[in-house]
């Protein structure tokens, strides 16, 4: 197996589930943290190591390492492993999930930014989504007639936050999820609830519908519901971690005890909650985005570029919906025709919302 991103908050988990079923991994990818990704190398004995940059190449304990994005390409092209797991964030994962792809590579794909910019372009036939909701609704499909389907989100870090200091938050604050330990780039998109827009775009490229929908549902117990013509809903409930849909996406099907079940007596009581525009302004767009998909390229990227200038202290929390919005306005008639359009795009979009 190759593991893309190893050292991220799926690709350790990818590891965990690796190191409970003995799978062999043949090749790391990992960014900068070379003390984590060390510890990695020594425990899994991959045959090839990628890295970000050629600075730390020496510092890694391996006979084996290049770096870069073109070196990530060629380790999937010339590694014999027949599955792939994209645990890289953002646009930067979109180009190895068409790797894999052509390759011919089963990809276990946790870059929801693959699906969100370029759903229209992907062949699905060798994918798995590991996303909790995704895998969620997956479970519940049954061979009968589904009217819609609806995900769950937490709410993010400021679900109960007053609404006129949102504007003043810290970095250290947005970074606070309640209930899931995760990157830093998808905790801020959970926060703006960018990362349920993308959710819901995931969910109609892998469902091939548009009847989908979201509410908070605010401990993170539910993740998906199925709602069926005849009136009866189902949901998927498990305890908050992403062990059980990464072993599906890798195993395929899985009946070892992954979870510990939920305890319903001592959960108590859920809540659930409308998500609302004026906490999370990017739900105004949300019909809009679900009615035309080939906005997904527009929104990530000018989400992108929103988050990284917020974790770079030079915009505030509420600016990074305003930079997708002015972008999504901008930007209201892309009609990509081919995967080479979404990469043009993409830049136009970037260049737009950094000036
Ligand atoms: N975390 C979660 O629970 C979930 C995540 N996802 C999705 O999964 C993806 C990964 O998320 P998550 O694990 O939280 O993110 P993290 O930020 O924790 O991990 C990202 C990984 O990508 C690596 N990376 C970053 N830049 C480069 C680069 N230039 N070259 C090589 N490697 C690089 C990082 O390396 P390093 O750290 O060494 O710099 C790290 O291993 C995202 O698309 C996210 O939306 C989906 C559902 C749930
Ligand atoms: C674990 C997972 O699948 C994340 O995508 C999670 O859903 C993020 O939390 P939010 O529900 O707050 O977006
Ligand atoms: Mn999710």
């Amino acid at each position: 197996m190759i593991v893309l991103g190893s050292t991220g908050s799926i690709g350790v988990n990818t590891l965990n589930i690796a190191r409970k079923f003995n799978l062999n991994i043949e090749v790391l990818v990992a960014g900068r943290n070379i003390e984590v990704l060390n510890k990695q190398i020594a425990e899994f004995k991959p045959k090839k190591v990628v890295i970000a940059n050629k600075d730390d190449i020496s510092k890694v304990n391996h006979p084996n390492v290049s770096f870069g994005e073109d070196a990530i390409l060629d380790a999937i092209e010339q590694s014999e492993a027949k599955t792939v797991v994209n645990s890289l964030v953002g646009f930067l994962g979109l180009k190895p999930t068409l790797k894999a792809i052509e390759c011919g590579k089963k990809i276990a794909l946790a870059n929801k930014e693959s699906l969100v910019v370029a759903g229209k372009f992907i062949d699905q036939s060798k994918l798995s989504p590991i996303d909790s909701e995704h895998f969620g609704l997956w479970y519940l499909l049954q061979d009968k007639k589904i009217d819609s389907m609806t995900i769950t989100a937490s709410g993010g870090s400021f679900r109960d936050y007053p609404l006129d200091e949102l504007k003043n938050v810290s970095i250290k604050e947005a970074l606070n999820h309640p209930n899931w330990s995760m990157g830093n780039k998808i905790t801020i998109d959970s926060a703006t609830m960018t990362n349920k827009m993308f959710e819901l775009l995931e969910a109609a490229w892998l469902f091939n519908t548009s009847k989908l929908d979201a509410i908070i549902e605010t401990k993170s117990l539910i993740h998906a519901m199925v709602n069926f013509t005849d009136g009866s809903t189902t949901a998927h409930i498990a305890n908050a971690s992403m062990q059980l849909p990464i072993a599906y996406a890798i195993l395929g099907r899985c009946d070892e005890p992954i979870l510990k079940p939920v305890d319903l007596l001592q959960v108590g009581s859920l809540e659930f909650k409308e998500i609302e525009v004026s906490r999370y302004p990017i739900w105004e767009v949300k019909d809009e985005i679900l009615k035309n998909p080939d906005l997904g390229v527009v929104l990530n990227a000018a989400n992108e570029v929103g988050v990284y200038k917020f974790l770079n202290g030079e915009i505030g929390f509420l600016d990074i919906s305003k930079t997708t919005l002015n972008a999504l306005n901008k930007f209201n008639n892309v009609k990509p025709q081919n995967i080479d359009d979404i990469f043009e795009i993409d830049k136009q979009v970037r260049g737009f919302c950094e000036s």
